[in-house]
């Protein structure tokens, strides 16, 4: 059975279970509960500690995990990134007082920056020659510098809302751009049967979450401009009306393209031009 890590809790959790069941695993029923067997599908699911999940899958303990670039860059194991998930994004970022003279990597030397991702921090001053103290706190970090135990700060940024409700104005460059990552341990190979299952099954929601299906009519003789505008993966559908001198397509678009294309399609001729979510895949 493939063991796999899942977030019990946390931004990362719902969106984790939710990829989990559209690809057809069985879930948890009640939140006490720690680990799930699937016999059906042969995979063995343990709801850990996101913060946790990187050191189970770098010492091999479980197989595979789902948990945030920046939780797996903190954590120093040797669990390695495998698949983007398409949610969790955010970003890292310093941020000091509004009004502060830090404002630059420069003016973090000897100030003291609270953090929940030490590791991470650390790693990144000292390969820029910033020599600084880490102030390790587990959370709402944002208040550390008000009550005085640090001069900036370095925390997850997704909408700012945080870092202005508590004064901090961001600055310098993103530390890193994190997400929902699937991380690999490093004993299991990429050609690993129940790996490649796996991976191909949360690839099928994350193209079903990406492309929609598009139908549309166009006149025969417009066809490969039509085609030209909706190339598809491999090849569109094309197939004939009962009046020949129409033609039908069916193609997968990128689904922010959508109405760029149907624009396109429109002023090529294209016709009756429908749009279909798509529930799963396989490509
Ligand atoms: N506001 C957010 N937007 C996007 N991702 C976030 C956000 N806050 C935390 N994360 C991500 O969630 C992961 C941290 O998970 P963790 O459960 O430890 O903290 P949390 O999600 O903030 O939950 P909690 O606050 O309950 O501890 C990291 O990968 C981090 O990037
Ligand atoms: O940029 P924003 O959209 O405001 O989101 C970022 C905030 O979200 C998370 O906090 P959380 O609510 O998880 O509390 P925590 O800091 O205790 O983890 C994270 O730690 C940041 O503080
Ligand atoms: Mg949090």
């Amino acid at each position: 059975m493939l063991r796999i890590a899942v977030p019990n809790k946390g931004m990362l959790s719902q969106p984790s279970w939710n990829m989990l069941a559209e690809a057809g695993y069985k879930l948890r029923t009640n939140p006490r509960q720690l680990v799930v067997e699937d016999h059906d599908n042969d995979i063995e699911l343990f709801y850990l500690r996101p913060l946790d999940i990187a050191v189970y899958v770098g010492r091999g303990t479980v197989d595979v995990g789902i948990t945030g670039r920046d939780l797996l860059l903190n954590s120093g194991t040797a669990a390695v990134e495998h698949l983007k998930l398409g949610f969790g994004a955010s970003t890292f970022r310093f941020a000091s007082p509004e009004g502060s003279d830090i404002k630059t990597l420069e003016g973090i030397n000897a100030k003291r920056v609270a953090s929940s991702y030490d590791k991470l921090v650390g790693d990144y001053l000292k390969e820029r020659g910033i020599s600084a103290e880490i102030i390790h706190l587990d959370g709402a970090v944002e208040s550390s510098v008000h009550l005085g135990v640090a001069d900036l700060i370095a925390d997850v940024v997704s909408t700012g809302t945080t870092m202005r409700n508590a004064g901090l104005r961001i600055f310098a460059d993103p530390i890193l751009h994190s997400e929902g990552i699937l991380i690999r341990s490093p004993r299991v190979r990429v050609d690993d049967e129940r790996m490649i299952k796996f991976s191909r099954r949360l690839q099928g929601v994350l193209t079903a979450h990406h492309y929609v299906l598009m139908d549309y009519d166009i006149p025969t003789e417009k066809v490969q401009e039509a085609v030209d505008i909706t190339p598809g993966f491999e090849s569109p559908t094309v197939s004939h009306l009962h009046d020949r001198q129409w033609s039908a397509v069916r193609v997968m678009v990128p689904k922010e393209t959508v109405n760029t294309l149907m624009d396109r399609l429109y002023d090529v001729g294209a016709r009756a031009i429908i749009v279909t979510a798509l529930q799963a895949s396989r490509m």
